[in-house]
């Protein structure tokens, strides 16, 4: 079971204590929204996850392993962070094959996931053309490309058209539903109701809630509770 557990993390910077002894799971097989208002803290938990941000105290584990004691880690886990990072100049497969080199997957690899995320027809286009949804999709096809049992996503509904957000949901629910584990932050609590099985709602660095979404305490929608639960403290 490849699930991701942050087990009391803790990240400050020089000023900020930006995640505060969190701890939560993202289970297999499961969607996990995980959610919070502005500067509360996710960015940083999911960086310090992929071993791009070294935790203060805590640690965060996939599969029960940290991310830098794994010997192929773009096997086990895909990542989007931004939609950036993509040389302008460089089209979209010569992209995703430089990504397949390094990472040691087929280059077969490459149409099979541009065919996934619908770019398949635009992908001998240079990047520097490419819309927000382009570059979105575009991340989650390098995310994919080891087949991975874990995705981390962090807002990728940003720029996306109302038909690629149900896009986007399908495919999270069916990576789920082959067991993968998927750990996806959003500030759209309407699409995360939607697409999310699981819920981690945090608030200046701290956890509030974590749980099955049908689990959460107030009787409302995902909003209200997510508005009772981070009151105050939105940056
Ligand atoms: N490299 C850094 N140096 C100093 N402070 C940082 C750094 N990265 C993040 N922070 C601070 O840590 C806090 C949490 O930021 P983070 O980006 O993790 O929040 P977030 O929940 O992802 O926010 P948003 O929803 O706005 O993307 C903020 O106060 C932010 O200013």
């Amino acid at each position: 079971m490849t699930d991701i557990a942050a087990l009391a993390l803790t990240k400050r910077f020089r000023h900020t204590t930006a995640v505060d002894e969190l701890s939560f799971t993202a289970p297999a097989g499961k969607v996990t929204g995980f959610l919070g208002p502005n500067g509360s803290g996710k960015t940083t938990t999911l960086r310090t996850a992929l071993g791009l941000v070294a935790a203060t105290s805590g640690r965060v584990l996939i599969g029960g392993r940290d991310y830098a004691s794994l010997t192929r880690p773009r096997r086990v886990v895909g990542a989007v962070l931004e939609a950036t990072g993509f040389h302008p100049g460089r089209s979209a497969r010569a992209h995703l094959g430089v990504l397949a080199r390094a990472g040691g997957v087929p280059r077969a690899r490459v149409a099979e996931v541009l065919e996934v995320v619908e770019l398949s027809s635009d992908a001998d286009r240079r990047v520097r053309e490419y819309s927000l949804g382009m570059r979105q999709r575009l991340g989650l096809a390098s995310a994919l490309l080891g087949d991975p049992e874990v995705l981390v996503l962090d807002e990728p509904v940003n720029g996306l058209d109302p038909a690629g957000v149900a896009w986007l949901r399908k495919l999270l629910r069916a990576q789920a539903a082959e067991g993968r584990t998927v750990l996806v932050s959003s500030h759209l609590l309407s699409e995360v109701a939607q697409t999310a099985d699981h819920v981690v709602i945090v608030a200046g660095g701290r956890l509030r809630f974590e749980g099955p979404i049908d689990a959460l305490p107030g009787a409302g929608s995902l909003e209200d509770n997510f508005l009772a639960l981070t009151a105050g403290e939105s940056r």
